[in-house]
């Protein structure tokens, strides 16, 4: 079974706390979800295969750590997964990043794909699909479904806020995709948004209610 890992950082409860509020502007929830996207970043990446490479520092000789090179694509959901791209791309700067255009249906809560543009060598690359909301899951397994059908092998996916329908939902699913999350919340209410939660994260992060 894939990981869970709820962060458990001041950094982050703090910002989510900023977050939830009603009254934070666009401006504030837009650079918020940016440097919470960092923050999990740092988390998710912690299992980055290594080498060592020789240097020579002012004082000796030495075999240093540096990073293996694996290649890296990040992957948004449309549109709401776009505001964390630039926190994830800051920490890891070489990565691809590949679009998934996905929208919930308001009433049946079914995800709709409706735009896919990956980097040619996907199915090479380690995948980090990034979005700040899993409820139902559903967006978030499909988006899933359309990376392992371009080969992709090994995924994970990193949310702000997570509820535990969506997380038992994903792990049915795919039971082999690491879960990241900032929170995890109490649960879903009759119309799919997460309690307590942040409200449309999409809207908020683009203005658009
Ligand atoms: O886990 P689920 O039940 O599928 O819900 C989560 C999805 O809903 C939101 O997207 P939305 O459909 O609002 O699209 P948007 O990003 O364009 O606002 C959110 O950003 C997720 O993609
Ligand atoms: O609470 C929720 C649920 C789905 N999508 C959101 O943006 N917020
Ligand atoms: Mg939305």
């Amino acid at each position: 079974m894939g990981k869970v890992v709820i962060m458990d950082h001041p950094l982050v409860a703090h910002k989510l706390t900023i977050m939830r509020d009603k009254n934070t502007s666009v401006k504030d929830f837009r650079e918020l979800v940016s440097e919470i996207g960092m923050l999990i970043t740092y988390e998710a990446t912690r299992d980055l295969p290594m080498t060592t490479k020789h240097i020579e520092t002012p004082i000796c000789e030495m075999d240093a750590p540096t990073l293996a090179g694996r290649k890296f694509v990040v992957v948004p959901i449309l549109r709401a997964g776009l505001g964390l791209v630039d926190g994830v791309l800051r920490m890891v700067p070489a990565a691809r990043v590949g679009h998934i255009g996905m929208y919930r249906d308001e009433e049946t809560l079914e995800p709709h794909p409706y735009f896919c543009k990956m980097p040619k060598d996907v199915a090479e690359r380690d995948v980090l699909i990034v979005d700040p909301m899993l409820a139902t899951g559903g967006s978030a397994a499909e988006a899933i479904g359309e990376m392992k059908k371009r080969g992709c092998k090994h995924i994970k996916l990193m949310v702000l806020v997570a509820a535990p329908e969506g997380i038992k939902f994903l792990q049915e699913k795919h039971p082999d995709v690491d879960i990241y999350a900032g929170a995890l919340d109490d649960h879903l209410n009759e119309k799919g948004y997460i309690v307590p939660g942040l409200g449309d994260a999409g809207d908020r992060i683009f203005g658009t209610k």
